[in-house]
C-alpha cells in the first residue's frame, strides 16, 4: 500500500502510429520495470493482429516504482496504456477515468491529427492534467519547434511545458517521469469511505477467471472480500488482487488511490463490465455508483456465415469463445435465403469486424462469409411502432413505414489544405453537411462535417486517404438519429431476390447505386452455363439490369491434352475459388460479390 500522496496515475494518449507504445516501453525499461530482454519478449506474445495491425487494442495496466529527482522520495506510477482506434472510444474514456493526468504524444513529423485532439478532449472531459510530449525529435524531417507552437495555438498549452523526447533513443525520458510526478495530481478518494472501484478494462484467464483492471477511488478491496458488480448486479469472491509489474502480481490489497487488478472468477467478460463500479454487497442500494457507465452499442453490422453449411455449429462455438474476452461483441442466429444458417453480429466499428473476421478466419480456421457491413435504422411504422433493424433484408414494405431514421456522426478531418477541395467533393458525394473550416497554421485545417454513419463505413476511410495521398486524418464519434429519405434496394439473381444483398440507400443514390452495383456483380458473378440476369429492383419497379452471358467453353479446354500438371494447377485454383462460393438458387455466388457495394468507387 502507497499513500495518496505518493501515487500518481496518468496514461498515454495519441495519434495512431505517433509511438505512445514505444514510449511505455521506455519508460518500463528505465524504472527498471521490465529489462531490454523481457521487453522484446513481452512484444512477442502480444495479440497478433495487434502487432501486425500497429494498434493498441486492448488497455493495459503497469505500475512502475520511481524515486523522485525533485524530493527523493520513492513514487508508485500507474501507467494506463489506452487503446489507439476510435472504435474504442468508450474503453478509452474508461481508462481515462481511472487517471488524473495524460501524456499527449505528438509525432515532431506530423504534428497535431484528428486523434490527437479526440483523445485530448476525452482527457480534458476526465479532467486530466495534460503534459505535452513531442516525440521522435531524432527525426532529420522533425520540427520540434513547429509542433510546440501548434500546441500553443491549437490546444492551448504554454510551448515551454512541451517536453522534447525521442522514445525511440530513450531521450526525455527521466523529464517525463519528473513531470508526471510534478504535474499530475496525487488522487483523490475517501480512505474511510466504503469502496468504490472503477472497472477500466478486463480480459478472460483460463485459470482465475475473468481479471478485471480496477482503479479504486474510495476505501479499499481485499483478497477473499465478497464484492457486487453494481451494473449487472453479480456478486463474487476477489480470488486475487494485485497489480501489473508487468505480469500479475498479488498484493493482497488494492487502497484508494491504487489502480491493478481483481481476480473475479467470473466465467465471462459480460459479468464483469467496462464502466461498472465494484462495491461491498452491503452497500448495494445505498451508495451512488461511479459516473459514466453505459452498456455497450454496436454501431456496426453484418451476417456472417459458414461457407460450409456444416460448420455451422463450429462458428457458433468461436463466436462463443471470442465473446468470453469481448463484451463488445453481439450476435444473434439468423437465416438467409441465399446464405442459409448464420450470425447477424454487431461491433463497435469497422476495426472491431475486421479483428473478429480476422479471428474467426485464423484462430478458428472457419472460412466464412461475411456480408456488406449495416448500420441500426430506427424505423416508425405507419401505426406508430418503433423498431430498430439492423439488416436491410428485415426492412418493412414501404407502405407500412411512416418514417426512418439513421445514425449521424460527427466527423473531424485533418489535411494539408491543398486538399480541401477533393475533401469537400468526397463529403458531398456521401451526404455529408458542412459545419467547420479551421485553419491550425498555414497549411494545414481542421475541417468538422456531419455524415450518416451508413456512408462513413462504406468505402470513405480508403477514398480519403487516396483522394489526399495519406496526409489526411478522420476522427468520428455518434451525433444523434436523424431522419432520412431512405429506401431498400434487392438484388435479384436470375430472378431470385437475395436477401443478403438488399441495402438501404438514400433515394437520390439508389438509382445511381443500382446501376453500380449491378455492373459490380455482372463482372464478381463468373459465367454459368446458362444466361444470368442480375437486376436491382425497388419495390417492384427494376431499377437496372445487366447480364452475365452463359459459359462457352469447357475450363479444361484450354488444356492441352496430356499436359497433367497444368490441368491439376487450374483444377485447384478454381477449386480454390469455389470455396468461397455460395448456390443461390442454380447460380454460384462468390464471397466479393457480398461486399461489392464498398468497392462501388473502384474500377
Ligand atoms: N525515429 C523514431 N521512431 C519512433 C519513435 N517513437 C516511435 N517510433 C516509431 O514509430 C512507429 C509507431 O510507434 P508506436 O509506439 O507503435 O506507436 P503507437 O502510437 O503506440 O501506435 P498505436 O499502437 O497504433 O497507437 C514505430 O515504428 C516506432 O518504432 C521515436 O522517438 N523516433
Amino acid at each position: 500500500m502507497t499513500d495518496q500522496a505518493h501515487i500518481r496515475n496518468f496514461c498515454i494518449i495519441a495519434h495512431i502510429d505517433h509511438g505512445k507504445s514505444t514510449l511505455a516501453d521506455r519508460l518500463l525499461e528505465f524504472t527498471g520495470t521490465v529489462t531490454k530482454r523481457e521487453l522484446m519478449a513481452q512484444t512477442l506474445d502480444q495479440m497478433d493482429l495487434e502487432r501486425e495491425k500497429g494498434i493498441t487494442i486492448k488497455a493495459q495496466a503497469v505500475r512502475m516504482r520511481y524515486t523522485s529527482q525533485q524530493d527523493g522520495e520513492e513514487y508508485e506510477l500507474n501507467l494506463i496504456d489506452t487503446p489507439g482506434h476510435v472504435d474504442f472510444a468508450y474503453e478509452v474514456s474508461r481508462s481515462l477515468a481511472a487517471c488524473e493526468g495524460a501524456l499527449l504524444v505528438i509525432d515532431a513529423t506530423q504534428g497535431i491529427e484528428a486523434q490527437t485532439l479526440a483523445n485530448l478532449y476525452l482527457a480534458l472531459e476526465a479532467d486530466l492534467a495534460i503534459i505535452p510530449v513531442i516525440n521522435k525529435i531524432d527525426l532529420p524531417s522533425a520540427e520540434p519547434e513547429k509542433v510546440m507552437q501548434e500546441v500553443e495555438d491549437v490546444i492551448g498549452i504554454p510551448k515551454e511545458e512541451c517536453i522534447l523526447a525521442s522514445a525511440k533513443e530513450g531521450i526525455g525520458t527521466q523529464d517525463i517521469l519528473e513531470a508526471v510526478i510534478k504535474h499530475v495530481p496525487r488522487p483523490k478518494g475517501d480512505p474511510e469511505a466504503p469502496l468504490r472501484a472503477l472497472v477500466f478494462d478486463s480480459h478472460y484467464d483460463a485459470y482465475k477467471g475473468v481479471i478485471a483492471y480496477v482503479r479504486v477511488v474510495d476505501g479499499a478491496l481485499h483478497t477473499d472480500e465478497r464484492v457486487t458488480m453494481m451494473a449487472t448486479g453479480s456478486n463474487t469472491d476477489i480470488l486475487e488482487a494485485g497489480y501489473f509489474h508487468p505480469r500479475l502480481t498479488s498484493a493482497g490489497e488494492l487502497t484508494t488511490g491504487e489502480v491493478g487488478y481483481i481476480a473475479t472468477g467470473f466465467k465471462k467478460v459480460t459479468d464483469c463490465r467496462v464502466g461498472d463500479t465494484v462495491i461491498l454487497p452491503a452497500y448495494a442500494g445505498k451508495i451512488e455508483a461511479l459516473a459514466g457507465y453505459r452498456p455497450v452499442k454496436s454501431m456496426v453490422f453484418a451476417g456472417i456465415y459458414p461457407v460450409e453449411g456444416n460448420d455451422y455449429p463450429l462458428l457458433r462455438e468461436a463466436l462463443d469463445r471470442l465473446k468470453i474476452n469481448d463484451a463488445a461483441l453481439q450476435y444473434e442466429p439468423e437465416t438467409s435465403n441465399a446464405l442459409g444458417f448464420g450470425f447477424r453480429c454487431g461491433f463497435l466499428g469497422l476495426l472491431h469486424m475486421e479483428i473478429i473476421q480476422e479471428r474467426l478466419e485464423r484462430e478458428y480456421n472457419l472460412d466464412i462469409l461475411a456480408t456488406a457491413p449495416s448500420v441500426a435504422y430506427r424505423v416508425m411504422k405507419t401505426g406508430g411502432e418503433v423498431i430498430e433493424i439492423d439488416n436491410p433484408s428485415d426492412m418493412p414494405s414501404f407502405g407500412d413505414i411512416e418514417q426512418i431514421e439513421e445514425p449521424w456522426m460527427d466527423v473531424s478531418i485533418f489535411t494539408p489544405s491543398r486538399y480541401i477541395g477533393t475533401i469537400m467533393d468526397l463529403v458531398n458525394s456521401k451526404r455529408g453537411v458542412y459545419k467547420e473550416l479551421k485553419y491550425i497554421e498555414a497549411e494545414r485545417v481542421l475541417l468538422t462535417y456531419n455524415l450518416p454513419l451508413a456512408e462513413l463505413i462504406i468505402d470513405f476511410y480508403d477514398q480519403l486517404k487516396s483522394r489526399t495521398q495519406g496526409y489526411a486524418s478522420l476522427d468520428y464519434a455518434y451525433a444523434d438519429y436523424q431522419p432520412s429519405d431512405l429506401i431498400k434496394l434487392d438484388i435479384l439473381v436470375n430472378a431470385v431476390a437475395v436477401d443478403a444483398l438488399s441495402l438501404i440507400l438514400h433515394r437520390e443514390k439508389a438509382y445511381y447505386q443500382g446501376r453500380a452495383l449491378v455492373e459490380k456483380l455482372r463482372s464478381l458473378i463468373p459465367r454459368q452455363m446458362f444466361e444470368v440476369p442480375i437486376q436491382a429492383a425497388i419495390g417492384s419497379r427494376v431499377v437496372a439490369r445487366e447480364t452475365v452471358k452463359a459459359m462457352r467453353k469447357d475450363v479444361l479446354a484450354k488444356c492441352y491434352g496430356g499436359d497433367i500438371s497444368r490441368k491439376r494447377k487450374l483444377l485447384e485454383k478454381q477449386k480454390e475459388g469455389k470455396r468461397r462460393m455460395k448456390m443461390v438458387g442454380s447460380v454460384e455466388i462468390p464471397q466479393e460479390a457480398f461486399m461489392a457495394v464498398l468497392s462501388l468507387g473502384e474500377e
